[in-house]
């Protein structure tokens, strides 16, 4: 069924309320997601991006009962990733040379991806399309946000950015737009996919924004490829990516750890005592990585100035959860945060000064002393841990005089 967006422009595409899980098991998505398709019809009938592949069939049989798909004009392919990508093989199946609108990356991965020999017509940043009435697509290339092939399209008239995975957000949402949606979800969302997909690129991100605003375009309305429509206030999702995009943190700490047998926990607890006794203002969160999701746990990082991660010792090192979780903090490339380690050990403890060569090279800023305590906490132990604690935000301080 279409939904109107505004004037000539409906969503087309599918509301999955039940994913849990998004690029296979990587990234969590409790509140599921949408895959968002737009159809225009001006003189010309556009579409812009289809649906992921398991919603192919459903995609073009709705599409099919509201337009004679021969009436297709143009297609658009912001991004060929198989979430967008995926209805394509079904749909042109049935209108095979009907022109695709790409970039020339995009017709690397489509070829990779299906193997069909399409009708691909390839775009590049300031060519545009008329589709008459006045009005036209402009295309803007958005190299690596998130992928090679990625470009964003820009309607004239109505002034709608089809922004594809650019502020997007993994929400099902029975509402279209974010006026009308839980502002709680939409923004825990938004923040978690920028967290998650974008970090790597925000330098990358922070130019092509700059290059965006220097283009003076009027946006009355982003559409994304996932979640919901930005339409009251579009600009407000534009300046909260300036932020993210500039070495993001909030005045918070966050202390994760792991435990065999809950003495490294209760030394995590003792540090969060310290934290928030020595600094009143700062916001202290305290996880076990064990019971925690990654993607949640990365989006807690993200908002944090610094952090701090213990293990116990474990053949000379550390739980393995945490190795998996540092390479993926390594992989999201954070700038400018900082990091403490610390952990309980028996005979040999090497689990701190593991951890701090791993935050180290995963691009943390190391402050301060590790924190070893052999096997329980004895109560001076616990003093140490809280004093431990304290420390590490004054070590903060003094390491910002510093840099
Ligand atoms: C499987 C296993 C391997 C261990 N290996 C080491 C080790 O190599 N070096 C060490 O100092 N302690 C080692 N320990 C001892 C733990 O580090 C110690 O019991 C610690 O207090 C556990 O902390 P936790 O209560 O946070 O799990 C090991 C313990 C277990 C169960």
């Amino acid at each position: 069924m279409k939904r109107l967006v505004k004037n000539n422009v409906n969503w087309v595409g599918k509301v999955d309320w039940e994913l849990r899980k998004f690029h296979g098991d990587e990234f969590s998505t409790n509140s599921g997601s949408t895959y968002n398709s737009y159809l225009i019809q001006e003189e010309k009938t556009v579409l812009i991006d289809t649906v992921w592949l398991p919603f192919a069939e459903e995609f073009v049989d709705n599409l099919a009962s509201e337009i004679d798909l021969e009436d297709i004009d143009l297609i658009v392919v912001n991004h060929g990733e198989v979430d967008h990508s995926g209805a394509l093989m079904k749909l042109m199946d049935r209108i095979p040379d009907t022109p695709i609108y790409c970039t020339t990356n995009a017709v690397k991965s489509l070829k990779g991806q299906y193997h069909r020999d399409w009708n691909l017509n390839v775009v590049k940043t300031g060519d545009s399309i008329d589709i008459g009435n006045g009005k036209s697509l402009v295309f803007v290339e958005m190299r690596m946000l998130h992928w090679p092939d990625s470009m964003a399209t820009y309607m004239t008239g109505d002034n709608i950015l089809f922004s594809n995975d650019a502020f997007g957000q993994h929400y099902a949402c029975d509402s279209l737009f974010n006026d009308t949606a839980d502002q709680c979800t939409l923004y825990n969302e938004a923040i978690k996919y920028y967290a998650n997909i974008l970090t790597p690129f925000s330098k990358l991100l922070k130019n092509k924004l700059d290059e965006i605003i220097g283009m003076n375009l009027d946006i009355d309305i982003i559409a994304t490829s996932h979640g919901v429509i930005w339409r009251d206030d579009p600009m407000q999702i534009v300046r909260k990516y300036m932020e993210w995009c500039d070495d993001y943190s909030e005045n918070q700490i966050t202390v994760i750890y792991d435990t065999m047998w809950e003495g490294t926990k209760r030394v995590a607890e003792k540090i969060v005592e310290g934290i928030a006794m020595e600094d009143g203002e700062v916001t202290v969160k305290l996880f076990n990585i064990a019971k925690t999701d990654d993607n949640d746990l990365a989006t807690e990082i993200f908002k944090s100035k610094a952090i701090a991660i213990g293990s116990p010792t474990v053949s000379n090192s550390i739980l393995r959860s945490l190795v998996g979780f540092i390479h993926y903090l390594k992989e999201l490339k954070f700038k400018g945060k900082k990091a403490a380690a610390f952990g309980c050990y028996g005979w040999s403890g090497e689990s701190p000064k593991v951890l701090a060569e791993m935050l180290n090279d995963a691009g943390f800023e190391i402050v301060g002393e590790n924190l070893r305590i052999n096997w329980n906490m004895t109560t001076e132990a616990e003093a140490e841990a809280i004093e431990y604690g304290r420390q590490f935000v004054k070590n903060l301080g003094a390491s910002n005089e510093n840099s």
